[in-house]
């Protein structure tokens, strides 16, 4: 078993057990059931913002602990006001060190769109997404059957949830592709093998149809890179470990976006 494949596993037992302690109807009670989720793409396109998803990330299966002391009310607060076009926030605690609450505690500090980053393979997730208060939900190619990503995809665009995809190559790519999906994320990152290259970005751009946002994912860290990646139509930059391996992740940021 791959990490992957283990995450997937923990991930059912998860699930099964948050559906018995919190029912759809509870879910739908949540005060941000109801709310109107921001568009990824109004922020992710607007000119006084910078195309960065900062991610708030304590810890991966990949790095291990990157920062067990960031609070992320503040982290993403400094996040936005660093010129963020969306926050990521993972909510897996096993793997991740993420938190529900941690989502819920960002759409209360912040007013971008914020994404709730974690490994999404039931309606139930989709659901509990909106009533923590994510605007943007991650389906990863990886794990998910063409079927799932169009049934998950159908399920968010009902809630008014924005939609990634996460690929990392062109199978993957060419097998997901649907109409629900409002952006198509590439993974620098082989969350399989932990392998890392940003020249996976350059090699699937092209194959990305025009109606969807490009985003580049994962080992970004040069302003330079952000500004090579735009040249070939990227126009968003989800960076995590960069900024949160910093003491204070929200100075790093600001420090790095004068480089752009
Ligand atoms: O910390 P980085 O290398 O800047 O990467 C951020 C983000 O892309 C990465 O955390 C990520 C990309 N896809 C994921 C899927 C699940 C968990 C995490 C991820």
């Amino acid at each position: 078993m791959n990490i992957l494949d283990k995450i997937v596993a923990h991930k059912k037992r998860e699930v099964d057990r948050d559906k018995r302690e919190t029912t759809y109807i509870e879910l739908e009670e949540s005060e941000y059931f109801h709310r109107e989720t921001y568009s990824f793409r109004d922020f992710l396109l607007a000119e006084d913002r910078t195309g960065i998803i900062a991610e708030f990330k304590r810890k991966s299966p990949s790095k291990g602990i990157i920062n067990d002391e960031a609070l992320v009310k503040e982290v993403t607060k400094q996040y936005a006001d660093a010129g963020a076009s969306a926050l990521s926030v993972l909510t897996d605690r096993n793997f991740f060190g993420g938190r529900k609450l941690d989502l819920k505690r960002a759409r209360r500090a912040n007013t971008i769109p914020v994404l709730r980053k974690d490994f999404m393979i039931d309606e139930y997730q989709i659901v509990e997404a909106k009533a923590l208060g994510a605007d943007i939900i991650l389906l990863i190619a990886a794990i998910l059957t063409p079927a799932e990503i169009k049934n998950l995809a159908a399920l968010a665009k009902s809630l008014e949830l924005n939609v990634l995809l996460e690929v990392h190559n062109l199978e993957e790519l060419e097998r997901s592709i649907d109409t629900n999906l409002d952006a198509i994320g590439v993974n620098n990152r082989n969350l399989a093998d932990f392998t890392v290259s940003v020249q996976n970005s350059y090699d699937l751009v092209e194959h990305i149809p025009s109606e969807f946002l490009k985003i580049s994912e994962s080992a970004i860290s040069d302003t330079q890179t952000i500004k090579d990646l735009k040249k070939v139509g990227f126009q968003g930059f989800l960076i995590g470990e960069n900024f949160m391996k910093q003491a204070d992740p929200g100075k790093a940021m600001q420090e790095f976006v004068k480089g752009l």
